[in-house]
């Protein structure tokens, strides 16, 4: 079955739509019209109020000017808040879809890309926040400028023409001077930073092999020449950018000192002598503003399609309703991992059926494939054949809340998250004590956390002082929260002491009593003989084989295996 996906993420999903972009664009010409009307305005006005010297003339072109401006403010304001409006609504929204994207993928690729994530999320919050996404706008604001200075005599448009031309060729030399300089020193500013927290997380075998040093100066050699490559691009884009400031204002200058002559030739009024500053102004700042952010620009428009990629490729798969015709129990349909570039699959065409109340061991030696299966199992992992369904529900297509409350999961490496253990066994704050307690009791976790200093209240994150069992114990514990149908430790007895693993096996025989289905991956098939019913064996390439190892079970449950 393909994995039928959203369409993506489009622009009007963080607010963007046609109406949004029509009222900013109406918002830029209100805001250009008014300076516009101003401008001819106080051309006509000065020129009056100097032959006639009206002070009443004046005072209203003082009140119009004022009024413009609180006009326009406005206009920027009402602006600045619509693209406020969507920077809050990618972090409230786009946050949460994104990150879920990112966790999907991080399970798929075996990466953790949610740091990265985050980080293309602020780009493109950046991109509406500093107006950066509208600086386009800005220059119906310029070309309207050079058509009035048209107007008003040829060679001062062309002035204005050239102007603006020489502002934006120097825009262009000043990105070529950052090229991608700049992005390319951050990021390995950030490589450099994540390598050794990456190494810092390790703190015991980072200062018992004695390598603090060496990572040390690995790390400041690397970070010394990103910062060399960074300094350097900011010292050649600031000389550029003060060189761009000055033509600016030499060629403002140059148009006022133009119609200067003309003024004296006759051939302009003093009210254009005004304007013509302005109109400069408004002709040039458009293209150096672009300039300016296109850093911005170009990064949140380039962090939006990395953004749009990761969401489209690792969509919330749709949901499917339970087949009906499915049995109740675990059923593996064909199920089959192909990695792209492997010459064999990891799991070739698994066909099983482990009815409620059955016990699976999963065996093979190192790389078979075992925890492969588990991850098919849980719906982490996209088979590339075949399907897996828990009463009739698809693994991967399913609502994966809903899903994984059906699921208790105890990975080889057990991660506890940040919070307490109540929280981390409940998983989430929230949930109902004695819910937790029976978990914790069924783990045989209870007096344990009882003999802890802040007992379920203590911290379990990375930094809590709780040791590889105690962390086994609660990962456990958490597995079993809300009595989950479908039960998967992976490696379960590995560093537990005789008292936990009988735990362990206790937590698996109610789990059996009460109809739910246990999955273990292990290395030590005779532990668990006698309460397994059927032993899968992986081998190389994909080949498996199941073993019933009850045969009364297998008959009273004909269906009990499939044997591949
Ligand atoms: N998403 C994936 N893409 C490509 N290859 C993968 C993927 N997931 C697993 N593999 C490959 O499948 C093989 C089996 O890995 P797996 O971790 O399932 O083995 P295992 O039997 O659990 O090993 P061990 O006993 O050492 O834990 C490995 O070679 C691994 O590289």
């Amino acid at each position: 079955m393909s994995a039928a996906t959203r369409p993506g993420l489009r622009l009007r999903d963080i607010g963007v739509t046609p109406g949004f972009v029509g009222t900013l664009v109406l918002l830029t010409t209100a805001s250009q019209m008014s300076f516009l009307a101003f401008l001819l305005v106080m051309k006509h006005v000065s020129d009056g109020v100097l032959d006639t010297h009206n002070t009443a003339t004046a005072i209203g072109f003082g009140v119009l000017f004022t009024a413009v401006v609180v006009l326009s403010g406005w206009y920027g304001h009402l602006r600045s808040a619509m693209l406020g409006a969507v920077a809050e609504r990618i972090g409230l929204t786009l946050r949460a879809e994104a990150l879920q994207a990112a966790v999907r993928n991080a399970v798929r690729t075996d990466t953790t890309k949610g740091a990265v994530v985050l980080r293309e999320i602020s780009r493109v919050q950046g991109l509406f926040a500093s107006r950066a996404a509208v600086m386009f706008l800005e220059l119906v604001g310029a070309v309207v400028a050079i058509a009035v200075m048209f107007g008003l005599d040829t060679g001062l448009g062309l002035i204005g023409l050239a102007g603006a031309a020489v502002v934006a060729g120097l825009g262009v030399l000043l990105h070529r001077a950052a090229g991608n300089r700049l992005r390319e020193s951050a990021e390995a500013m950030a490589e450099t930073a994540t390598e050794l927290s990456g190494q810092l997380a390790h703190p015991d075998l980072v200062r018992g092999l004695g390598l603090a040093p060496a990572t040390l100066a690995r790390w400041q050699h690397r970070y010394a020449a990103a910062l060399g490559k960074e300094e350097a691009t900011h010292r050649r884009v600031g000389a550029l950018e003060e060189i761009e400031k000055l033509v600016s204002e030499l060629l403002q200058m140059g148009a006022f000192l133009y119609v200067g002559a003309l003024l004296i030739d006759g051939s302009a009024t003093a009210g254009m002598l005004i304007s013509v500053y302005f109109l400069m102004s408004n002709a040039l700042h458009p293209f150096s503003h672009l300039t300016h952010s296109w850093e911005s620009w170009a990064g949140g428009v380039a962090a939006w399609g990395r953004l749009r990629q990761v969401m489209r490729r690792d969509a919330a798969p749709t949901v499917l309703p339970r087949d009906p015709e499915a049995p109740e129990g675990l059923l593996l349909q064909d199920v089959a991992f192909h990695p792209p570039g492997r010459p064999a699959p990891v799991i070739g065409g698994i066909t099983l059926h482990l009815p409620p109340g059955a016990v699976c061991t999963v065996e093979g030696r190192n790389g078979m494939g075992k925890s492969t299966l588990l991850r098919l199992t849980l719906g982490l992992l996209q088979p590339t054949g075949g399907r897996v369904l828990l009463d009739g529900q698809d693994s991967v297509h399913c609502d994966r809340e809903e899903f994984g409350g059906r699921i208790g999961y105890l990975p080889q490496d057990v991660q506890l998250l940040d919070g307490d253990v109540f929280a981390n066994i409940g998983r989430g704050p929230g949930a109902a004590a004695e819910a937790v307690v029976a978990a914790a009791r069924a783990a045989g976790a209870h007096e344990m956390i009882g003999h802890l200093p802040l007992g379920y209240q203590t911290p379990a994150g990375q930094t809590s002082g709780l040791s590889a069992g105690q962390r086994r114990l609660v990962g456990l514990a958490r597995a079993l929260f809300g009595d989950p149908r479908l039960l998967v430790l992976d490696e379960p007895e590995v560093g537990l002491d005789g008292a936990a693993r009988a735990a362990m096996r206790g937590a698996v025989e109610r789990t059996q009593a009460r109809g739910g289905i246990v999955l273990i991956v292990t290395h030590e098939p005779r532990t668990w003989a006698d309460l397994a019913d059927l032993r899968l064996i992986l081998g190389p390439g994909g080949t498996w084989q199941a073993q019933p190892q009850r045969p009364e079970a297998a008959t009273q449950e004909s269906d009990l295996a499939a044997v591949g």
